[in-house]
């Protein structure tokens, strides 16, 4: 007697994948079009990001209709300055994995070397292991990660650290992804002696420095989220303090920006307090004046002195 035939499941395939629509439909527009709007500047940071994303969702579409494919490795690498918006954006790009289902669960995960490396023998390969577990499902970001990696000391439990990463990196990729963060020119360095980490990471984004302009935008946007806003004189005095605190010890791009603007508000209150008369109206809680700005420190300090003279240039 003839065996009834098996019927294989490929007739179930879509023989076609519209992206247009898979790209709405996948919450990736949405995601795109937010940060577009919330975040300042980062251009190039945008297009990578949106390259990315075009890459996961022929990558699903190959997947849906069953056409060969092997799950990309997302392991990247962010570097920049300190505040130019690396861990906002691993944030966002947590989320998109998650949408584009190449992540269970899509949260981040942020450590730097402390909380992965013991101090004593034994210590790391629990501190790491129990870190991966937390992380597993999302985004983990190593901040600074290059103080993982100690050449002048032989014995140093970062090592131990480091081959437990690459070996999750390699086994765990459809389930997990790792963004290691820093200052460039550091990072250069550290995949110069770390080959390993070099040749799991095939995506390297450059994170640059906020122009004035950009600062002063993202000052912009960070009071209107709050319900304030500067007045005319507060502008100037804003862009005034911007020029300077740049060349001052310690900056730190949109996070000088944010804690500028947590102190503006300090003085904003107590002017107000120290002011008022009456009754104050929404317009006065809301409105950050020019002397909230001038008050602060950056305005007392001189400007520093160059070590050489300056070049002049045509
Ligand atoms: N382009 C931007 N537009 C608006 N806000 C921004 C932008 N970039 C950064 N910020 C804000 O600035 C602050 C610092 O950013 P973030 O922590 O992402 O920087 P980072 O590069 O990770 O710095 P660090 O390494 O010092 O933590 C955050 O409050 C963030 O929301």
């Amino acid at each position: 007697m003839a065996m009834p035939e098996t019927t294989v499941t490929q007739e179930s395939l879509p023989t076609s994948v519209d992206l247009a629509e898979e790209y709405r439909t996948s919450g990736v527009a949405e995601i795109l079009e937010e940060l577009d709007r919330d975040l300042v500047g980062l251009k190039p940071v945008k297009r990578r990001i949106r390259e990315t994303a075009a890459l996961l969702l022929v990558e699903r579409a190959r997947r849906a209709m069953g056409l060969s494919h092997e799950p990309p490795s997302l392991h990247m690498s962010f570097t920049g300055n300190p505040g130019t918006g690396k861990t906002t954006v691993a944030l966002r790009m947590a989320n998109l994995l998650h949408r584009l289902g190449y992540i269970r669960k899509g949260h981040l995960v942020s450590v730097t070397r402390d909380d992965l490396v013991g101090q004593y023998i034994g210590h790391t390969a629990p501190k790491t292991k129990e870190i991966l577990k937390k992380a597993m499902g999302g985004v983990l970001f190593i901040d600074e990660a290059y103080y993982l990696y100690r050449p002048d000391n032989e014995r140093d439990y970062g090592q131990e650290a480091i081959e437990i990463l690459l070996q999750v990196m390699e086994n765990n990729r459809d389930d997990l992804v790792v963004i290691l963060a820093g200052y460039s020119d550091r990072m250069d360095r550290f995949f110069e002696s770390n080959p390993g980490f070099r040749s799991r990471i095939a995506h390297h984004i450059d994170f640059p420095d906020y122009a004035n302009e950009e600062l002063l935008s993202i000052a912009e946007t960070m009071l209107e989220r709050q319900g304030y806003h500067l007045d005319a004189e507060a502008t100037d005095v804003m862009t005034d303090y911007i020029a300077r605190r740049r060349s001052q010890p310690h900056f730190a791009n949109a996070r000088s920006i944010r804690n500028a603007l947590d102190r503006a508000r300090l003085r904003q209150a107590n002017r107000l307090f120290e002011e008022a008369k009456g009754p104050v109206n929404a317009e006065q809680l809301s409105t950050i004046i020019g002397r909230d700005i001038a008050a602060s420190r950056v305005f007392a300090m001189k400007p520093p002195t160059p070590s050489e003279p300056r070049q002049e240039t045509a």
